[in-house]
Parts: structure tokens; C-alpha cells; sequence
């Protein structure tokens, strides 16, 4: 009798199958700090990890393998074959190129819509119930060629969008005002990155709201120049890769956070792409669970506030134009 038989004495054939599995396509920064905080925080017990260099993804595999008996007991497996993400809840695709310092993130479009062209039916055909994640730039308009791509229901195919932007804001907020950024509560909603629209009119402390407090806050005319706040949100990326490269433990604990809220059926509010108009996706609050995007929160919205959304779509429709499909 061999080993393993002297050991147990098998009821029933194991299966695999958890419930919640995740792909993530790009083994890159991005992809392997959303691996890392899902991994380490029980978003997940199974993860696929697919990239197009088989060398990259096996050794990413192996060394997060060699580290599962500090972690929950995970089932890790990658390959360069996308048959290894059959059956997934979630695909988050943080797949391409990324900005090197002084591009923009709209200068990525064409290069990572033709990465999208190869990866979206792959991802499709093994896993035709699962929700598309996206974060590859520029992440407004690859949730919108995702869509495209893919066929499915708008509720199906989630950016990542503003979710970071938010994060930051509170972060600096948080850092002006000495409370805790899970305290402080503001949104960034719009295009993720340059025209993102941060929503002055609603941020607030235990609901004092800081409007109240402060008419001009946020505004040209505010002597308190809380305007700088959303001006540090929008250089927070290009600081950060002029520094060291490029950007990734804010976006992967972003991307994980997302991914909690779908598995676990939240029914939380994150600021996350939907598809606003016809034909642009920009972030705007959402509530989110297993099915995708259940609802967007009506947000009162200032005049202005309402202006500078609708530039960012403008933006937005502007380069979707151009896009090669
Ligand atoms: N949405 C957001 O808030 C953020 C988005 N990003 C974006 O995420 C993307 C990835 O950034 P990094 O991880 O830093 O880049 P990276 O260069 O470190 O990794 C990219 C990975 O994609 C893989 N890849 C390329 N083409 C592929 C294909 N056709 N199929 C499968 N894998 C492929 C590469 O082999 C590489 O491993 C960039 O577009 C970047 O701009 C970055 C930070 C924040
Ligand atoms: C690169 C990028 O999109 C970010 O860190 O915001």
C-alpha cells in the first residue's frame, strides 16, 4: 500500500471548485499587489494567474505558492492557457502597458484595446458567467471597449475608475483634517485620473458636511485653498512613477477591496465605472454584489460639479472616436 492510502481512506473524490474564484490576466505591478492584498486578506481561496510570458507567471505562482502556509489555504495556479481560469466568479485584467513618466494615461488607449481583443474572448469562453474587472488605462475607456467586446450587460463589466482617486482623496483629506481616512467620506467620481471631478458638495466628518462650513471649499475662490486636495489626487500617480516607476499598492488594495464586494454579495458603495450614457463610462457610486453593479446612488451634484462631469464624458467620447476596434 502506498503512502498515501496507508494515510486516508478516501469518502468521496475531492473537487476544487470554492465558490469564488478569481482570475487576474497581468502578472504585472498591479496584478500581483491585487494577488498579494486578496491573498493575504481571504478575498479569495483560489486565484488564476494568466500572462503572456510563461516564465513570469510560473515563477509569480510558485513563490506565492511557497508562502501558502502563511496564508488561508489557497489553491494558486497559473499558465499562459487561458483554460486555467475556467469557471471564475471575477477576471480582473490589469493586463498592457502602463504610462512611463510624462505620458498620460489616455496615451495608452490603442495598444492596450489591442491587448483587450486577445484577452476578453479567452476569458469568455471558459468563464461565460463571470464579471469583467478592469484596471489596464486608460481604465474608463477599456471598461467601455470591454463592454464592447464582450457582449455582456452593463452590470457585468466594472472599472475600477475612481475607486483609487477616492482612496487618495480621503487619504489627504484625512492627513489636513488629523481624522482617520476611513472616517473622512468623499467621492471622486468621473474619468479616473486627469478630468476626475471630486465631489465637494458631499464630503463630510460623521455627516458635517464641510460645504456647510465652508460655502467656496474646493472652489477658485476659496481662501482655504482646500482645492489643492484634488489637485494632489490628480499628480498622486505621476509623482508616484516619476518616483519609483510605477504604481501598485494602492490599486491592488483597491481592486481587492472591489472583488470583496462582489463575492461577498456587499451590497456596498464604491465609486466604480458604469456605463453613465450609451456610449461612455465614467465612475459614479455603485452598489455592488455577486450579480455586478446593482444600483447607482443618485448623488445631488452641484452645478458646477454636474459641468465637470459631463467634460470628463466629453473627454472621454472624444478618444473612444479614435479607438481601432
Ligand atoms: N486603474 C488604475 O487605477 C491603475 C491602472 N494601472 C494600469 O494597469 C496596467 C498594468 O500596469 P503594471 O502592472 O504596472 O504593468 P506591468 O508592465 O508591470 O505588467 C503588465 C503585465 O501584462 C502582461 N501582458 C501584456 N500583454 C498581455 C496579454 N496580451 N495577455 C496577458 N498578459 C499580458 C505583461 O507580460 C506584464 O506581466 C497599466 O495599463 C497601468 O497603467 C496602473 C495603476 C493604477
Ligand atoms: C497609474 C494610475 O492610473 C494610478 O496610479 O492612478
Amino acid at each position: 500500500m502506498e503512502t498515501l492510502s496507508k494515510l486516508l481512506q478516501p469518502i468521496q473524490k475531492k473537487t476544487d471548485d470554492t465558490g469564488n474564484k478569481v482570475t487576474v490576466v497581468g502578472v504585472g505591478q498591479v496584478g500581483m499587489a491585487a494577488v498579494f492584498a486578496m491573498l493575504t486578506q481571504g478575498v479569495t481561496s483560489n486565484i488564476a494567474l494568466v500572462d503572456v510570458s510563461a516564465e513570469k507567471v510560473k515563477g509569480e505562482m510558485l513563490d506565492l505558492q511557497h508562502g501558502s502556509a502563511f496564508m488561508r489555504n489557497a489553491k494558486i495556479s497559473a499558465s499562459t492557457d487561458y483554460a486555467v481560469s475556467a469557471g471564475s466568479k471575477i477576471c480582473i485584467v490589469t493586463a498592457g502597458v502602463r504610462q512611463r513618466e510624462g505620458e498620460t494615461r489616455l496615451d495608452l488607449v490603442q495598444r492596450n484595446t489591442d491587448v483587450l481583443k486577445m484577452i476578453i474572448p479567452q476569458l469568455l469562453k471558459h468563464s461565460p458567467d463571470t464579471i469583467l474587472m478592469i484596471a489596464s488605462n486608460p481604465v474608463d475607456i477599456l471598461t467601455f471597449v470591454t463592454w464592447k467586446l464582450s457582449g455582456l450587460p452593463k452590470q457585468r463589466v466594472i472599472g475600477s475608475g475612481t475607486n483609487l482617486d477616492s482612496a487618495r482623496f480621503r487619504y489627504l483629506l484625512s492627513e489636513r483634517l488629523g481624522i482617520a481616512p476611513t472616517s473622512c467620506h468623499g467621492y471622486i467620481i468621473g474619468e479616473h485620473g486627469d478630468t476626475s471631478v471630486p465631489v465637494w458638495s458631499g464630503v463630510n466628518i460623521a455627516g458635517v458636511r464641510l460645504s456647510d462650513l465652508n460655502k467656496d471649499i474646493g472652489s477658485a475662490c476659496d481662501t482655504e485653498n482646500w482645492k489643492v486636495v484634488h489637485e494632489k489626487v490628480v499628480q498622486s500617480a505621476y509623482e508616484v512613477i516619476k518616483l519609483k516607476g510605477y504604481t501598485s499598492w494602492a490599486i491592488g488594495l483597491s481592486l481587492a477591496q472591489l472583488a470583496r464586494a462582489i463575492l461577498t454579495n456587499a451590497h456596498s458603495v464604491h465609486p466604480g465605472e458604469h456605463g453613465i450614457e450609451d456610449e461612455a463610462f465614467l465612475s459614479l457610486p455603485c452598489v455592488l454584489g455577486t450579480c455586478g453593479v446593482y444600483d447607482i446612488v443618485r448623488q445631488p451634484l452641484t452645478d458646477n460639479e454636474l459641468q465637470q462631469l459631463r467634460k470628463s464624458a466629453k473627454v472621454m467620447a472624444q478618444v473612444q472616436a479614435g479607438i481601432k476596434f
